[in-house]
């Protein structure tokens, strides 16, 4: 399976491992296990296809966990895994197979609950909006993992993580196409109108006039705040539009034929649509401020499917609201789930509650990979996307 392979012969492979009675006991026969409930078998075999070719590194786990659940690795079940709040039924059905998943959320004394459970903890799964903090990882003394039901790993912290030669893990590459495929949609939305549309027919307003003319997205140029796994997916997208490609990123790409920019605002001032997609460090807060905004000026769109801290919010709102930005697009904000009210009535703002990776196929295949990353580190195997 290493290297490349045919369709052909990955579906053969695919569907012989499924349906090997010792393999996977616990699913569905004839069905990859999560996809039973949610895609026809059709559906199944393309998405399987698809995640394969788009990532042959982890081609050998989709659909069919090589490890076994629990009851055939009774040495995992007393291992405390931590959730603190609640990310994916799926998930937790798998680690509750295997683990002992302890559900911060469902407690009311959470203190004395890690308290009375730190002995056991010995994992935590984070996601997004919920990491590992220094507070939280103080308070448990023989923590060894914390596993991200997420690309993004700003909630987890990573310092405190490598002083105490705790492992770090997070969900890459699974869900580049979905968060991609949001950045295209969100920027469609915003030219186009395509919520205000929407509530201009429910609202009856289509019967006493037409729709205002809107903007062509074809042919606009789109600047990449960072080239990673997403920006390029995000710019491949938009080559199907085509729309020539910028970018920033801390180190130009020679390799690729995009134009670079070796500053953001240099970028703001030379794109119309202009798309944060770097992960959140310290160097990238607030990296979208008031100076790259106004580069970008009134007829240009900010997408943000990154995080909410990349862009300087306060300067964003004032901007929208003054005419000094074209339009937003916003997957995530600063402070979630709050978002700034003054938003709530601009029609060339579509605003939505950060759900970049947000499919039932991502998010099951996220959570496998959440579990595999656990299982292997409990069975002293390599982890299989290692942050640290
Ligand atoms: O925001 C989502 C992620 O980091 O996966």
């Amino acid at each position: 399976m290493a290297g490349h392979y045919n369709t052909l012969g990955f579906g053969c492979k695919l569907i012989s491992i499924c349906l090997h009675p010792t393999r996977r006991p616990h699913f569905t026969p004839f069905l990859p296990f999560h996809w039973s409930s949610s895609l026809n078998t059709t559906q199944q075999q393309t998405a399987v296809h698809h995640y394969q070719s788009t990532n042959p590194n982890l081609s050998h786990r989709f659909g069919c966990h090589q490890s076994k659940p629990s009851t055939e690795n009774p040495t995992m079940e007393s291992i405390g895994v931590l959730m603190p709040a609640p990310m994916s039924s799926y998930l937790e059905q798998e680690l509750e197979k295997r683990f002992n998943l302890l559900k911060l959320w469902t407690v009311p004394q959470k203190p004395q609950f890690l308290k009375d459970h730190s002995s056991s903890i010995r994992a935590v799964v984070g996601n997004a909006g919920n990491g590992a903090d220094a507070e939280l990882i103080e308070k448990l003394p023989k923590l060894e993992i914390v596993a991200s039901f997420s690309v993004g790993v700003d909630k987890v912290d990573l310092n405190k993580c490598r002083e105490k030669g705790i492992r770090v893990t997070n969900t890459p590459d699974v869900l580049t196409d979905d968060v991609a495929d949001l950045a295209i949609g969100l920027t469609l939305a915003v030219l186009r109108r395509l919520c205000e549309c929407d509530r201009y027919v429910r609202s009856g307003q289509w019967k006493k006039g037409d729709y205002k003319l809107t903007t062509k997205f074809t042919g606009k140029t789109v600047g990449i705040i960072g080239l990673g796994r997403i920006g390029k997916a995000v710019a491949k997208r938009a080559e199907g539009f085509s729309c020539p490609i910028a970018y920033y990123s801390r180190t130009a790409k020679p390799e690729l034929k995009y134009k670079y920019y070796p500053s953001v605002v240099e970028l703001a001032s030379n794109c119309d649509v202009l798309v944060v997609a770097c992960p959140l460090t310290e160097e990238t807060r607030h990296i979208v401020n008031r100076e790259v905004i106004d580069a970008l000026g009134p007829k240009g769109v900010l997408i943000n499917i990154g995080r909410g801290p990349h862009v300087d919010e306060a300067e964003l709102v004032s901007a929208l609201v003054e005419g000094r930005l074209g339009g937003a697009g916003l997957d995530v904000y600063e402070k979630e789930p709050e978002v700034p009210e003054q938003l709530f009535g601009l029609e060339n703002v579509v605003l939505l509650p950060h759900v970049g990776s947000g499919t039932v196929e991502t998010r099951n295949v996220m959570a496998d990979l959440v579990v595999e990353n656990l299982e292997a580190h409990f069975l002293k195997k390599p982890l299989l996307t290692p942050v640290v």
